[in-house]
């Protein structure tokens, strides 16, 4: 996840701060450190750290904190407000019929990010139409229809025609009846003179409500550049930062956005059309943070909650909670996991737990990918109900036979058999949790605007999942 580095270490700071109620100027000195530290390795402009942590810094030392407060949740509120301060207000974006234009350079994702913003306003109930105008690209036309098919929305493209202008123009006419038009634009490797005049022309032709610039996370001190000459082309009202899964940086774009006094309208994070998140300001601060973001996670719960089969017989939640954990419920959990997003971006979204837990767990307890699950899958077709409700009892014999009947590698057996132990271990620290604590938690989180967050004391951190 973007900016990774920066809610660990600064846990680990403020965990130094724990039975504090008073900061000195040692403490706040060491905290700002960390931060500048974390944010200069992420590629966030020196000055822009320099600005943020001086105000972190001036703040600490002059602001008194509130009465019960502890030190250690006094300067993370500090640090929260100045960081939410910096990314700034999400980009307006009314649902209502609109023409949003997408620029950005070659393998920004565009392609991929006009469909997730497709599928996004189909999920809020409008009738989106992706136009794709990139013929400089092979195989864009392609990737774009099959996209915009998986997120079931209404496509336009010609593989045939040569001129993107016309194509935008016969677009927008073809595609009368959709009330949200997303134009996909062709990018070029560097801001060449022909990729800013073309995108000026279908501008003109395609007069936007929007103007978006889709930029990827991992672009450093470039960033800023990139954003100030679209700025200056066609005027950019917001920027669709993408591939935040891939990266621990991240602060290019942020940069970015700060410089050309933009806003962020949408997060990209995964290659699915599902992957994408509308920019929260307080949510995405304090999942960056490792405080966890309410709002995203009842929307990725909900998502997950009408699209997984529930109808299923002989498959009980209950038993999870008293302590079974079978196969069969690692089937489900995938499942309806796989519908909410890797395992990690769930876990940075739960209050509390995010950062503490995750720095517990063995990285590959977050490895479960597609194939992966695909793979278990297969593998579990072959196994006996009995061998599905126990797999504790799973021997070797029984692990050569699953394997040749699946036609998987007999690892394949041992490694599912090994995360099915490995997610049991992790549930039963989930169960060891207070629910008190949790509503606690809760309640404080959503008592300001959403995914924002109330009064911070007691919040966890990293002294165990809720300090
Ligand atoms: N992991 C991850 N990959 C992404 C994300 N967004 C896009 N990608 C991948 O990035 C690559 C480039 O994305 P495209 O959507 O083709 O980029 P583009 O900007 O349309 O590219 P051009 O048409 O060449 O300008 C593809 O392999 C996408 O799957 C994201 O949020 N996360």
């Amino acid at each position: 996840m973007v900016l990774d580095d920066l809610g660990s270490s600064l846990r680990g700071t403020l965990d130094r701060l724990q039975g504090k109620t008073r900061l000195d100027e040692e403490d706040v000195e060491e905290v700002v450190r960390e931060i500048q530290r974390s944010l200069i390795q992420a590629d966030v402009e020196i000055d822009l750290v320099m600005e943020l942590s001086d105000s972190i810094e001036q703040r600490a030392l002059e602001e008194e904190p509130p009465g019960g407060t502890t030190a250690r949740d006094f300067v993370l509120r500090i640090v929260y407000e100045e960081m939410v301060d910096l990314v700034g207000e999400s980009t307006d974006l009314p649902l209502e019929p609109q023409t949003i234009l997408l620029a950005g350079l070659q393998g920004s994702g565009k392609t991929t990010t006009a469909a997730k913003m497709a599928w996004w306003f189909s999920k809020k109930g409008l009738r989106p139409a992706v136009i794709q105008t990139d013929t400089f690209r092979p195989g864009a036309y392609d990737q774009a229809k099959e996209m915009a098919e998986r997120a079931e929305v209404t496509f336009y493209g010609d593989p045939d025609a040569d001129d993107p202008v016309q194509i935008a123009r016969d677009g927008l006419a073809a595609t009368e009846e959709a009330d949200i038009h997303i134009v996909d634009t062709a990018g070029r490797h560097a801001l060449e003179e022909g990729l800013i005049d073309e995108i000026q022309e279908i501008d003109a032709v395609v007069e936007p409500d929007r103007s978006l610039l889709v930029m990827d996370a991992a672009l450093g001190q470039g960033a800023k550049d990139q954003a100030q000459r679209f700025e200056e082309a066609i005027g950019i009202d917001g920027v669709a930062i993408t591939k935040l899964d891939g990266t621990a940086k991240g602060g290019g774009a942020l940069t970015a956005v700060n410089e050309t006094d933009s806003s962020i309208a949408f997060l990209g994070t995964g290659e699915t059309v599902q992957d994408v998140e509308r920019f929260e300001p307080n949510g995405f601060i304090s999942r960056l943070l490792g405080m966890g973001d309410l709002k995203q996670l009842a929307e990725r719960v909900e998502r997950a909650m009408a699209d997984t089969d529930t109808d299923e017989e002989d498959w009980d939640p209950e038993d999870i909670l008293e302590g079974q954990f079978t196969l069969k419920d690692m089937r489900h959990q995938m499942d309806a996991m796989n519908k909410m997003g890797p395992l990690d971006q769930v876990l940075d979204m739960i209050p509390g737990l995010g950062g503490g837990i995750k720095d517990q767990l063995p990285d590959d307890a977050m490895d479960v990918t597609q194939d992966r699950m695909r793979s278990f899958d297969i593998v579990m077709d072959s196994m006996t109900e009995d061998e599905l409700e126990n797999p504790r009892s799973i021997g070797a014999s029984q692990t050569r036979r699953i394997a040749r009947g699946s036609g998987q590698p007999e690892e394949r057996v041992q490694e599912l058999l090994e995360q099915h132990r490995m997610m049991e271990r992790t549930l039963k620290q989930f169960q060891g949790m207070g629910d008190a604590d949790m509503q606690r938690m809760m309640k404080r989180m959503e008592g300001e605007g959403g995914g924002g967050m109330g009064g911070m004391g007691g919040m966890g951190g990293g002294g165990g999942p809720f300090g």
